[in-house]
């Protein structure tokens, strides 16, 4: 059977949401570490503490420019996934740059996933 081809995934999510997100990449770190990672500067972060030896590039931290490189990448058609837990229950002093991070990926028509349960389809579906 040939290799699976190599995938850009983003990786975000919001305070409230990280320890969820660093859970959920432990439980597919298999899948995850067959694939080049992106995330927030303080979502990288927390995901590299717990599995160190993940290809994740760390971008700049949401608030302060991250969503949009995410965003970015996405306009250039760079990312092939996006994993963005968000808090639904917290005013996001960037909520700007939130719903434009979300609207690049909704126009790119990529997996994407705002929370556990989608994340996880997505990576069984994979
Ligand atoms: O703010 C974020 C998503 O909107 C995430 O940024 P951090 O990972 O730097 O906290």
């Amino acid at each position: 059977m040939p290799a699976a081809a190599l995938l850009a995934i983003g990786l975000v999510a919001h305070d409230d949401k990280k320890a969820a997100l660093v859970d959920w990449s432990v439980a597919h770190q298999a899948f995850l570490s067959r694939h080049r990672l992106y995330a927030t500067g303080t979502t990288g972060g927390r995901i590299l503490q717990a599995l160190p030896d993940l290809d994740l590039t760390r971008l700049r931290s949401g608030p302060l420019g991250g969503d949009q490189q995410l965003g970015a990448l996405l306009a250039e058609g760079l990312l092939d996934m996006l994993v963005f837990f968000v808090d639904p229950l917290s005013p996001q002093p960037h909520d700007v740059d939130v719903k434009a991070l979300i609207r690049m990926a909704t126009l790119a028509d990529i997996p994407f996933a705002c929370n556990v349960a989608t994340a996880d389809l997505i990576v069984a579906g994979r």
